[in-house]
């Protein structure tokens, strides 16, 4: 068979470096035109000073800060178009696969690097000196590192080990142009069953890489202003930000030593309600029956909650209404028994226990589906082409699972609630008419999503189902000390 057209040419080059190379330089340029032409002052001052660095290649760490919607992935996409369009390599990474694809040319930080899962005190990346991943390390211009404080410190010390190794010096990240970003509010990292200090501890700040770090900060929220059916007036939206940032700092309900009950102003509040499911329903997807194959209407809204038992009850009340045939697709479960630690009664459950097992980040045994309903992806499947763990699709054909390959899931005793591994054989989706929050600890990231404050209903009962006004906010304050 002969070779694909400029087949031979990739052959003989690093690939790595091919494919970082491949953008289309023109497209790019306008790109950055239209964006450097909207950059407010802040924007604009932080862009001139990391592509001063980035001239002079005269390294720096910096950790770019703001708040949710203060334009990070703009100024993102505004320095990657100003570098790849006059043929430099930006490395645009983030710590989940979701975060990724909103980077231009993103990948995961795990995937990038070749960095060990989970890496420990003394971990390096997977990367040899001389290999294609080198080489492009080596004519890396810019490395742009998002969602950064939600990373192990351990996975962002590795790459500055490695760094100085491929770049042979002792400088930080081996005298490369690195920028963090994140918000130090939202997620921090996930310590398996670990206590407050344990996720303090793991935090970017905690690292010695932070005395390198320069603090660049942006203040202003341009989710809020920029959007064009909020009539708010501009008190109002001010109002409203400074609100979640109190939510974010824990400044809501003081004094409180992180655990602060604050109470939830009358105008997002759904107070009178028989049935909570069906009112919060109502209040979200609003005349579902026009709208339920509107793709744009689904969207743009998405009930959380905190419990997994609450998510399953909303969207199978959800998938009641929408009308046309449902499809039941179930898994195959089994224990995996390679494991010679594991106690010889784990070997006797039953079918039916592994199918009752339900947590979060794993699909349920019965996935009950029509045409039409969202669903949101649980494994990364394919990047690149924007199917990430995270990702929202929705359903356009049911097939039969006879003919489709159905991965395997697993779930080991450090991130499961039990002390068996689950090997659990299922589509890797749920149903998201609505989603699971971290109980209470990522309070602040689910309020600062929305775009519009018309757009936030907040239901809250207690266990008897008595409308309450009130919710715990947890914010580990300490991790904001040194910003
Ligand atoms: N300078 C700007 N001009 C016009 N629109 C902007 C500007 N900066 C940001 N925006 C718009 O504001 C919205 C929020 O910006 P962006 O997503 O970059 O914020 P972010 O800080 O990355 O948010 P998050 O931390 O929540 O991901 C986007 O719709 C973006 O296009």
């Amino acid at each position: 068979m002969p070779y694909p057209l400029g087949y031979a040419a990739k052959m003989h080059q690093n690939n790595l470096i091919y494919n970082e190379l491949a953008y289309n330089r023109e497209i790019l340029a306008a790109k950055f035109d239209k964006c450097y032409q909207s950059l407010t002052d802040e924007h604009a001052s932080i862009f001139n000073k990391i592509m001063h660095v980035v001239a002079t290649q005269s390294g720096g760490v910096y950790f770019l800060y703001g708040y949710g919607g203060t334009g990070k992935t703009f100024v993102w996409k505004t320095l990657s178009s100003a570098i790849r369009s006059t043929g430099g390599i930006v490395l645009t990474i983030a710590s989940s696969g979701i975060a990724s694809i909103l980077l231009p040319g993103g990948r995961t930080t795990h995937s990038k690097f070749a960095i060990l899962v989970p890496a420990t005190k003394n971990s390096t990346c997977n990367i040899h000196q001389g290999s294609d991943l080198a080489e492009l390390l080596h004519i890396t211009k810019l490395i742009i590192w998002d969602e950064a404080p939600m990373c192990h410190r351990y996975s962002i010390e590795a790459l500055d080990k490695s760094l100085q190794d491929i770049m042979h010096n002792n400088n930080p990240f081996g005298g490369k142009v690195i920028v963090f970003c994140g918000d130090f509010r939202q997620i921090l990292p996930v310590v398996p069953r670990g206590n407050r200090s344990d996720i303090v501890y793991a935090t970017l700040n905690s690292s010695y890489i932070w005395n390198h770090c320069q603090i660049l900060k942006l203040t202003k929220n341009m989710r809020l202003q920029s959007n064009p059916t909020d009539h708010s007036n501009l008190d109002e939206l001010k109002q409203f930000s400074e609100w979640l940032l109190d939510i974010g700092d824990g400044k809501l309900a003081e004094p409180n030593d992180g655990y602060g009950e604050i109470t939830i102003p009358y105008e997002f509040l759904i107070k009178d309600f028989q049935d909570p499911i069906q009112t919060i329903v109502e209040a979200t997807y609003p005349n579902l029956l026009h709208n339920y194959s509107n793709g744009d209407f689904l969207q743009k809204r998405v009930v959380l909650a905190s419990t997994k038992d609450v998510v399953d009850k909303i969207n199978d009340y959800v998938l009641s209404l929408i009308p046309g045939e449902e499809k039941e697709y179930c898994s195959a479960g089994s224990v995996d028994k390679s494991d010679e630690l594991l106690s010889p009664s784990f070997g006797v459950l039953t079918a039916e226990f592994l199918n009752s097992l339900k947590t979060s980040g794993i699909p349920n045994h019965k996935l009950i589906i029509k045409v039409d309903t969202p669903i949101i992806l649980l494994r990364n499947l394919d990047q690149a082409d924007g199917l990430c763990n995270r990702t929202r699709l929705i359903v356009t054909r049911l097939g039969s699972s006879h003919r489709t390959y159905i991965p395997r899931m697993n779930l080991s005793p450090s991130d499961s609630p039990w002390p068996f591994k689950l090997i659990r054989r299922q589509f890797p989706f749920m149903v998201s008419f609505a989603m699971t929050i971290n109980k209470w600890t990522i309070l602040y990231v689910a309020l600062s999503r929305v775009q519009s404050k018309k757009g936030l209903h907040i239901l809250i009962h207690d266990n008897q189902g008595t409308p309450k006004n009130t919710t715990i906010n947890v914010v580990y304050k300490e991790v904001f000390s040194n910003l």
